[in-house]
């Protein structure tokens, strides 16, 4: 704390309107909200690399805040909106998958990060257009078919859904490859991430370390596809609790003994492993049924039931888009923009000059219906074209 950025307090103390740039060829800008001045922008050592800064008023101190979630790619400037408890970053110049940004300053998930850290907290999620479906969380004990329902499920709709690829400390079996069905790392450097915030939930399951990135379901959102997680029931707990809206789905063997038969019939633990597993199966299934996280039970006893269950609770019954919506939209916001706020709706004026004349684009984006956030992706945003102006209003255009 305390220490300054390369520019002077005095240029804050003059009270910037909220979203002001700063002029001070760092392309920063200045957003207040109570005594604190979030001031989000490139970084002094010229690499435009997008850093967050807060200055206490009341005490007249510099904070630098813990940053959680995969922040911004450097860019030419950008706009900032305060919206009750974020701030909405407007990337100039920036591709379409990356031009809308969210720092949370004072979210349920912020406030729970700094009543644990004891530290001042912000967190970015990156804006994903139209309504990508909730993330699924797949549970149940070891050997029930979890794997092989979610395979199934990706293998129909490749383009609908994108697998978690978790984090584990155990070593891989045959086939597995890294990055692929898992990240296979080092329990200590798997510790580090998890004192650092990168994790959404870890536990400890049969002997070893499991855990889900954020960077995991983050990468999935940004396909604009649905994403499975497949955890053990303490990781489903911890899900639930977090401000990650998901469907959660409890898979049930059709007894014990056909469980230790799937688990010995696959052949990829070793005998002790195999009673290990066996043994947290009993207190899985039992919590599994009994509490309140899970949204649905479905028994694994013929395969291809299951699997139709599976699809109908989804809403795949019929007959289903190929590709979700959200991948269909597309938004350039040119260098040149300014932005407005009336109510929920911000206004984005695109100006561009073309050989001969400047036309002006005006577009409206909706942000009343803002769902998910940090640790995450924020969904729900609607573009609407509200007007293009060179020899006057041309005419609307929904864009969503
Ligand atoms: N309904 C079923 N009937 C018979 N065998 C099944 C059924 N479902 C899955 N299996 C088989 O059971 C074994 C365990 O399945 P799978 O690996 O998908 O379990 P899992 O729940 O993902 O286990 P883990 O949690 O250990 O990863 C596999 O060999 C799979 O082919
Ligand atoms: N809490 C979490 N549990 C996870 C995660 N990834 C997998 N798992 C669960 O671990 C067991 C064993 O898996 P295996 O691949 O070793 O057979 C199984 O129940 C998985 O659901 C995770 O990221 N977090």
């Amino acid at each position: 704390m305390g220490e300054a950025p390369a520019f002077l307090v005095d240029d804050l103390q003059n009270e910037p309107l909220n979203g002001f740039e700063l002029k001070n060829g760092t392309c920063k800008t200045a957003t207040t909200i109570g005594n604190k001045m979030y001031v989000i922008g490139g970084a002094d050592d010229g690499t435009l690399s997008i850093e967050v800064q807060i200055f206490d008023r009341s005490l007249g101190e510099w904070i630098h805040p813990t940053v959680h979630g995969t922040k911004p790619l450097s860019s030419k400037g950008h706009s900032a909106v305060f919206l009750n408890d974020r701030i909405l970053i407007l990337k100039k110049g920036a591709k379409s998958d990356d031009q809308i940004w969210f720092l949370e300053v004072d979210t349920q998930y912020v406030r729970q990060q700094q009543k644990q850290l004891g530290t001042e907290v912000v967190a970015w999620s990156k804006g994903v257009t139209g309504n990508a479906e909730k993330p699924v969380v797949i549970s149940g004990p070891s050997g029930v078919g979890k794997g092989t329902l979610i395979s199934m499920l990706m293998k129909e709709f490749p383009s609908m859904f994108g697998f978690s690829v978790s984090h584990t400390t155990r070593a891989p079996r045959g086939m597995e490859k890294d990055g692929v069905h898992y990240h296979f790392t080092e329990k200590s450097v798997m510790e580090k991430e998890i004192k650092d915030g990168k994790f959404l939930e870890f536990a400890s399951v049969h002997g070893n370390l499991y855990g889900t990135s954020v960077e995991a379901v983050e990468v999935v959102a940004d396909a604009g596809k649905r994403c499975i997680l497949d955890i053990d029931v303490q990781g489903a707990r911890s899900v639930r609790s977090s401000s990650l809206e998901a469907v959660f789905i409890f898979v049930c063997p059709p007894s014990m003994e056909e469980l230790e038969k799937r688990l010995r019939d696959r052949g990829t633990e070793t005998e002790e492993q195999i009673l290990k597993r066996l043994r947290n199966a009993a207190a899985e299934i039992e919590q599994g049924k009994s509490s309140n996280i899970f949204d649905f039970i479905l028994y694994n006893d013929n395969l291809e039931e299951c699997y139709e269950k599976l699809k109908k609770l989804l809403g795949l019954g019929g007959c289903v888009a190929a590709t979700p919506k959200s991948a269909l939209r597309e938004l350039n916001l040119p260098l040149d923009h300014s932005v407005s706020k009336i109510d929920d709706k911000i206004i984005i004026n695109c100006i561009s000059s073309g050989l001969e004349k400047e036309s002006k684009n005006l577009i409206m984006l909706d942000v009343s219906a803002l769902k998910g956030g940090a640790p995450g992706r924020t969904r729900g945003l609607d573009f609407q074209a509200i007007g293009s102006f060179s020899d006057g209003l041309i005419g609307m255009e929904r864009l969503s």
